[in-house]
């Protein structure tokens, strides 16, 4: 029923990306969203076009061409809502700009237009019977991008794998302007990483915190993976799963019959997501598999959504943390590694969730570039860090030494719950400098 307007809409990427103006506003979407044909189509029309600005986040292999053909970016300017690897390097280059967001909000700058959008394209499913290209493993905000934009184009990939979902996961072909064959190469996965011996401590400390009924949701990086595979060994029932990444942990989870979704008040028996990054055995578990539902960011990620579920745990990684209890997960003094993401989200929403709390986790000491052992627990954060979860909001603290709580706590508490976590050869340190500072009362230290 719809192949006739199909094939009228049907072109190559050169054809398609003739679209792009100097000047204009392209989105590329995140994760396994970026649309390869289209930009290597785009890269080549470099010396045509002056001025064009991309959007995207966290690209993954094989990488964009755009930024890389013009180092000088009179051509093309590289804009990011969230560095990976990619963007954090091409920011030491100075050739990346980056965008502070609240993830769940990203649908809304650009339904407030807050954002331009002139031209959008994305990797999709190809075309269903009923005229729909599903969004596959990348939902996020693609829905609200494409809404907006003067121009959508769709690249159609085989190798992605069909999503079934709740909203936001989907384009039909009369809202599309031109579609593309891509060459059907896999999904982008991430190799999984052996945890530390910290992040062994701290996944031990955290278990401790989870029972059967409640709901997870793990973040992002070599923690809460390894994490989720102590949730499937220790084998919990009945456990519920809403969350912004679906990853190979929760897979381990399902297959060890931990995770059945029986006890949420919403979305009950389906393991919520908004996109999923991790194995190609994770992505062949989400094809047409209907116990998953992904939505628009600004539903998982909502905190008003999170709270309506009970027990939620939630389970990031941060870098650093002052003794007011604020905490950035993105950058490394002025250096911006990575970005907020949906933490803050998960924070929030969980916080407010009947028997919900946030774990903000991270080993107590890191090398710096000259090998020397530094601490994670500051005084202060270091200069030039952006605060990603503020004081007011963070829950608990988590390092291999054990879990401090920040909510409701005064500075002086904070200060000595972080001191006790810290890594002892630091402790001396930092209670002289909390003395300085005024910070410090009396000492309640645990001795390692
Ligand atoms: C996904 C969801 O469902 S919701 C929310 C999830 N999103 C977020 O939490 C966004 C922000 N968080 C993140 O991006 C990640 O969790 C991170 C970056 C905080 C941690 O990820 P990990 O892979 O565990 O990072 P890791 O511990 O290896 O540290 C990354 C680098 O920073 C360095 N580093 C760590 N702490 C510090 C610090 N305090 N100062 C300077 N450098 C530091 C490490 O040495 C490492 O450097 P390297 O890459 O040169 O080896
Ligand atoms: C773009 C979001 C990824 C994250 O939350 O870390």
């Amino acid at each position: 029923m719809f192949e006739s307007e199909y094939r009228e809409k049907l072109v190559t990427p050169e054809e398609a990306v003739k679209v792009v103006k100097s000047g204009d506003w392209v989105d590329y979407m995140f994760f396994n969203g970026y649309p390869k044909a289209l930009d290597r189509a785009l890269a080549r029309r470099k010396d045509e076009l002056y001025g064009v600005h991309i959007r995207s986040g966290i690209s993954l292999p094989p990488l964009p061409e755009v930024p890389q053909v013009d180092p000088t970016m009179e051509h093309f300017q590289w804009d990011s809502w969230h560095f990976g690897a990619f963007e954090a390097k091409l920011g030491d280059r100075g050739i990346c700009s980056f965008s502070p967001l609240l993830y769940h909000e990203v649908p809304g700058y650009y339904r407030r237009r807050e954002v331009e959008v002139d031209v959008a394209m994305v990797r999709v499913c190809p075309m269903d019977k009923y005229g729909y290209f599903n969004l596959g493993i990348n939902t996020s905000h693609i829905e609200a991008v494409c809404e907006n934009a003067r121009i959508v184009i769709v690249e159609e990939n085989e190798s992605m794998p069909y999503v079934f979902g709740g909203n936001g996961n989907q384009l039909h072909i009369s809202e599309v302007d031109f579609v593309v064959r891509g060459e059907n190469e896999p999904m982008a996965s991430i190799p999984a990483i052996e945890p530390t011996k910290s992040e062994i401590k701290i996944a031990e400390h955290i278990l401790k915190e989870i029972n059967d009924g409640c709901c997870i949701q793990l973040g992002i990086g070599g923690l809460p993976n390894y994490l989720g595979k102590k949730i499937a060994e220790a084998g919990f029932r009945d456990l519920s799963v809403h969350t912004e990444m679906m990853a190979d942990a929760y897979l381990e989870m399902w297959e060890k019959g931990c995770i059945t979704g029986r006890k949420k008040e919403i979305d009950r028996k389906k393991m919520v997501c908004t996109f999923a990054l991790g194995s190609p055995r994770l992505y062949e578990f989400m094809d047409r598999n209907p116990m998953i539902a992904t939505y628009s960011v600004d539903y998982t990620n909502n905190p008003a959504v999170i709270a309506q579920i009970s027990n939620m745990i939630s389970i990031n990684s941060c870098l650093e943390v002052d003794f007011y209890g604020q905490v950035t997960s993105e950058m490394q003094g002025t250096r911006q590694l990575t970005g907020t993401g949906g933490q803050w989200d998960f924070v929030y929403g969980a916080y407010h969730s009947p028997g919900g709390k946030s774990f903000l986790c991270m080993p107590s000491t890191y090398l710096d570039k000259t090998g020397t052992l530094q601490s994670k627990i500051k005084p202060f954060l270091t200069p030039g860090a952006a605060c990603t979860v503020s004081r007011q909001l963070t829950h608990y603290i988590v390092t291999e030494y054990g879990k401090a709580l920040m909510k409701c706590q005064s500075v002086w508490k904070r200060t000595e719950n972080l001191i006790n976590i810290a890594h002892p050869d630091f402790r001396e340190e930092l209670i002289k400098e909390a003395e300085k500072l005024g910070f410090w009362k009396r000492t309640n230290r645990i001795e390692p």
